[in-house]
């Protein structure tokens, strides 16, 4: 048994986290890129906390030049066992009505030519992504949100498009005959890297739009979503709070904690060191004794 650091991700409209005791921005390098922004660390309660904007303070970067694999890296060299991502969503589905918040649990990607894994020849790993999301965190975050005051749905599907272009009414339509619930622009490869980096990942979206698939309605438009951000972000920020503080005092390991026990298939004696050597963070506790 260990305890918990948690990273935070925040989406659009959650940029800071006030919450924080004891808190600090530090600058994290990773040898995949440049994450976002500097890293706030603090504490809420018990738990220590990793907080990353996902846009960058002042949401400075464009959903398809979020570094995903330089986030999640530095957020693993900042010592997290487990990560909740927020993020600001579109509706597909009737039930799921601008306000409410929805424990994802399912992922379809339809990103176009993001770096999405981690690993390449001289490494190779195939991780399972048949269930994405770490159900227990997922649990504890829509108690949270409840605690908090949301309405809360758990289980739904999150279709990532490349955007930045919100969706046509014909691709709205499309992806929910494709059976996804909710629409953003950034769960994905997200959720893949924290996997391959073995971090438990649950992702809470808020619906902020109906998206474009209602006729009836004006297609989606970043002022609508702006504003019911804001109507969203102090229910997020006692989330997060409600969150950490719900947590038990002492983590249990995880399955996800050795996702990579069984997926690298490269033979130790045709390992590239140079990938290695990138790989220190994400993989090192496999070959460091190598
Ligand atoms: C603000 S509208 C579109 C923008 O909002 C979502 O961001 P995030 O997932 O970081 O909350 C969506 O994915 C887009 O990036
Ligand atoms: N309708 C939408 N499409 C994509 N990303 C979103 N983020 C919030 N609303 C969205």
């Amino acid at each position: 048994m260990s305890e918990w650091t948690i990273g935070i991700i925040g989406g659009s409209g959650l940029y800071a986290m006030d919450a924080l005791e004891d808190r600090q921005w530090i600058e994290v390098t990773s040898p995949w890129g440049k994450p976002s922004d500097k890293i706030l660390c603090g504490t809420i309660g018990h738990v220590r906390v990793r907080f990353l904007p996902r846009h960058g303070r002042g949401h400075v970067h464009i959903p398809s030049k979020v570094d995903a694999r330089a986030n999640i890296d530095a957020l693993k060299r900042a010592g997290c066992t487990d990560i909740l991502a927020i993020s600001a969503v579109g509706s597909l589905s009737e039930e799921l009505a601008p306000g409410r918040f929805v424990a994802v649990d399912q992922f379809i990607d339809n990103t176009k030519g993001r770096p999405s894994t981690f690993f390449d020849s001289g490494f190779v790993a195939h991780v399972s992504m048949g269930d994405p999301v770490c159900s227990r965190l997922s649990k504890y975050a829509a108690k949270a949100a409840e605690k908090a005051g949301a309405d809360v749905t758990e289980g739904a599907t999150y279709l990532a498009m490349e955007g930045p272009q919100f969706s046509t009414r014909a691709e709205s339509k499309l992806y929910r005959h494709w059976g996804a619930e909710v629409i953003g622009m950034t769960g994905m490869p997200e959720a893949k890297l924290a996997r391959e980096a073995e971090l438990p990942y649950a992702l809470l979206a808020m619906v902020t739009d109906w998206d474009s698939w209602r006729d009836s309605e004006d297609a989606v438009d970043v002022g609508v979503i702006i504003e019911q951000m804001n109507a969203n972000s102090a229910t997020a920020v006692k989330t997060v709070e409600a969150f950490c503080k719900g947590l038990p005092k002492k983590r249990t390991p995880s399955p996800i904690d050795t996702a990579l026990d069984d997926a690298i298939l490269t033979a130790p004696d045709k390992h590239d060191r140079e990938l290695m050597a990138k790989l220190d963070a994400v993989a090192g506790r496999l070959f460091r004794a190598e």
